[in-house]
């Protein structure tokens, strides 16, 4: 290194080494008196010169091509189209945290938590994945053949070959750890419970029809032209992020088993949609590779967000002057469109019925759907389109279309690079579901200040909440393990809702121990945080500001978990689906509360900053039942969230849901919590906010018409 810092002393140096040694090869040292007087032979200094030069010329290279591969275009390997364990991104290397972080826990993100110990077993240490070398890989593989050979030799036959340990067998298939087990053991019970049933029929149906993605679509938007920062290239070339394709390995053999190589893994995250279908008119873009070094990171005002919350009355009403509080009222009663109450409240006429034997969320959705539907049906038999407010295009004319909803980018901020990772599946599907994640993609002091915001929400909603529940089942199962024998009937509930009233709230609140997440929002344009975020999660996927909703802060007390559910609305296509969600976690959970996607065998730890991003929609535009996901227990400490969704299209144009969820009259500070399957997540406290917040914000800064 002091020879490159240095070269002219080290070329110097080196004429006085090699001058003694071919003058002089005995071990007696030449003088630096014989040196100074002795003149080196031209030939001589002129080959070391170049060497020198040479050398230097290769550390350089070497050095560049670290730092940028995608720079050097080596040997393109015909990409093999299944993913496997992961492709990652070459991150800034300078920033050993974010590397440490990816190398660790990043490994733990994408493996099962035995997996890493299996894969360290392999190794004898934890092996940096993320910078393996082609050893490591080799190892690996060899490794890997070798127990795979041994296990055939051994016969297959013997089942407990389960067991790793015992067997020495490489498990494909991702499994729990030990220490998780408890976690794993909620979880099976809440897939019991609350999960969407393995052979729930609908979720089957779709199942079992989805297929690989196709290209055919003549709805299919392409990509934008202009798309030119974002990143394409189908070689790929030598320096190596691994792709080892485990589960592609046959009975005979391990031939399909393969390592892949890239130049970089946002070359591969790019490449990795080519296993998204080959859209009509899309064309393969091959070239540069733009790096913006525009700092999105603007100065964050938190005041600004404080300011505004030291008001809860402010925050939640910005347009407090114009309209009176029983306005307000009128208005949040009929037209609250916080998608999980209105998917989790049951209409007057369920309660009434009680039909309560579906009791998943998913059911209560495919409820929602089917009011929808016929509220749809009902609109189109009058021939005209239903005028909601912030009426956006008519429930008829949209049409749903596989869109290049988010192009991972490298991203700049803070002086910093914040690349993409793609999580690869971890399980065998035809899932559509790509999730995307970047470390350290908020500040601390962002995180910290949303926090601070939430906390304080939840403290200035100062009269006990309304509970409500999806079904008089729910209600009942609460009670019984509160530990009290008492009897409700449908008559509990506040009439026309799924709400007790205010008394038997308070006396729910003190037997359920106030044992619940609780949500926060606030919309588009309010903060400073609110546009940066938004302009970075432009810069980082592609994402239109004008379609992200609300910001949705959640906060998990110890114990606490969220079912698994998946964000869009199972078995149809809406205009007001999900179709992105953007996962930002806002503090490390001690211990649990991972993100969990079942059918993905993909974990992600709570990491302060960290944030994922994927799709819900399958190509066909419907909601793609793979997306689904857990939020696990809260093990140890306490998890908060920020989460933020994208839609088809601009979101003020989307108007208010069809079936507005009924609800009781609340005061201001008065929040609600709604309990839906019974589970460890259970119940949620909403501080409520309403599409017609986000409506009558006077100073609607994205300017969205
Ligand atoms: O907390 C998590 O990990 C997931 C939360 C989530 O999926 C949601 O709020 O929709
Ligand atoms: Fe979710």
């Amino acid at each position: 290194m002091a020879r490159k810092r240095t070269p002219t002393k080290d070329a110097n140096n080196h004429n006085r080494e090699g001058k003694a040694n071919s003058l002089e090869p005995t071990t007696k040292p030449s003088s630096s008196k014989d040196n100074v007087k002795q003149q080196p032979k031209p030939w001589l200094k002129t080959s070391h010169l170049t060497l020198v030069t040479i050398f230097i010329t290769f550390i350089t290279g070497l050095v560049c091509y670290s730092v940028y591969p995608e720079l050097t275009s080596l040997t393109s390997i015909k990409r093999k189209p299944m993913p496997s364990l992961r492709k990652i991104v070459d991150s800034n290397q300078n920033n050993d945290i974010l590397q440490r972080d990816i190398s660790q826990e990043g490994l733990r993100n994408v493996f099962q938590p035995d997996k890493v110990s299996e894969i360290v077993s392999i190794f004898g240490q934890a092996p940096n994945l993320y910078r393996a070398s082609d050893e490591d890989v080799a190892k690996l593989r060899a490794k890997f053949l070798e127990l795979k050979t041994r296990k055939e030799e051994e016969g297959e036959s013997d089942n407990s070959s389960q067991d790793v340990k015992n067997s020495n067998t490489v498990d494909l298939e991702p499994k729990r750890h030990k220490s998780l087990q408890s976690i794993s053991e909620s979880l099976k019970s809440s897939q019991i419970k609350g999960d969407i049933p393995e052979h729930d029929s609908g979720v089957d149906k779709l199942n079992h029809g989805l297929n690989r993605p196709k290209s055919n679509s003549e709805s299919v938007e392409t990509p934008s032209s202009k798309d030119s920062e974002s990143l394409s290239d189908n070689s790929l070339s030598k320096n190596q992020d691994i792709d080892i394709r485990p589960h592609t390995v046959d009975s005979k053999g391990t031939k399909n088993m393969e390592v892949l190589k890239s130049t970089s893994a946002e070359k591969k995250i790019i490449n990795s949609q080519e296993n998204a279908p080959q859209r009509k008119g899309e064309s393969k873009k091959k070239g540069p590779i733009i790096l913006s070094a525009e700092n999105p990171h603007m100065s964050l005002d938190f005041n600004d967000i404080q300011s505004e919350s030291a008001t809860q009355k402010e925050l939640k009403h910005p347009n407090k002057e114009k309209l009176d509080t029983k306005q307000i009222k009128k208005k949040e009663i009929k037209s609250s469109t916080s998608r999980k109450n209105s998917e989790e409240v049951l209409t007057n006429q369920k309660m009434k019925g009680l039909k309560l034997s579906e009791t998943t969320k998913e059911n209560a959705e495919k409820k929602t759907d089917e009011q929808r539907n016929s509220v749809k049906q009902k609109q189109s038999s009058k021939g005209s389109s239903k005028s909601h407010v912030g009426s956006g295009p008519s429930e008829t004319e949209f049409t749903a279309s596989f869109q290049r909803t988010f192009v991972p980018k490298k991203t700049f901020y803070g002086g910093r690079r914040i690349a993409p990772v793609e999580l690869l599946n971890q399980k065998p599907s035809n899932s559509s579901v790509k999730v995307y994640l970047f470390d350290d993609f908020l500040s601390q002091q962002e995180c910290e200040g949303l926090m601070r915001v939430h906390n304080h929400h939840i403290k200035a909603n100062t009269k006990p909440p309304i509970l409500c529940f999806d079904s008089l089942n729910t209600l009942r199962k609460h009670i019984r393990d509160a530990g009290k024998r008492v009897k409700v009937t449908s008559q509990i509930f506040t009439e026309g809702t799924s709400c007790v009233n205010e008394s038997f709230s308070l006396q729910l609140q003190s037997w359920l121990n106030s044992n619940w997440s609780y949500s926060t929002a606030f919309y588009p344009g309010e903060s400073k945080f609110s546009t940066n975020v938004a302009g970075r999660l432009q810069q980082a996927m592609g994402l239109k500001p004008e379609n992200g909703g609300k910001f949705q802060i959640t906060s998990y007390p110890l114990g606490k978990a969220y079912k698994t559910h998946t964000d869009c609305t199972l078995g149809g296509v809406d205009k007001r689906d999900r179709v992105v969600s953007v996962l930002m976690y806002l503090n490390d959970a001690e211990d649990g509360g991972e993100t969990r996607f079942p059918d993905l065998g993909i974990w992600v730890k709570p990491r302060r900053g960290r944030a994922i991003v994927w799709n819900n929609m399958s190509p066909s535009g419907g909601c793609e039942p793979h997306s689904r996901h857990t939020a696990s227990i809260v093990k140890k400490g306490k998890k908060y969230i920020l989460i933020r969704w994208y839609y088809y299209q601009s979101f003020l144009g989307l108007g208010q849901r069809p079936t507005p969820p009924y609800l009781p009259e609340r005061d201001e500070h008065q929040a609600k919590v709604s309990c839906d399957d019974y589970d460890n997540g259970s119940c949620r406290w909403y501080d409520e906010w309403t599409y017609e917040h986000l409506l009558e914000y006077p100073n609607n800064k994205l300017n969205i018409s």
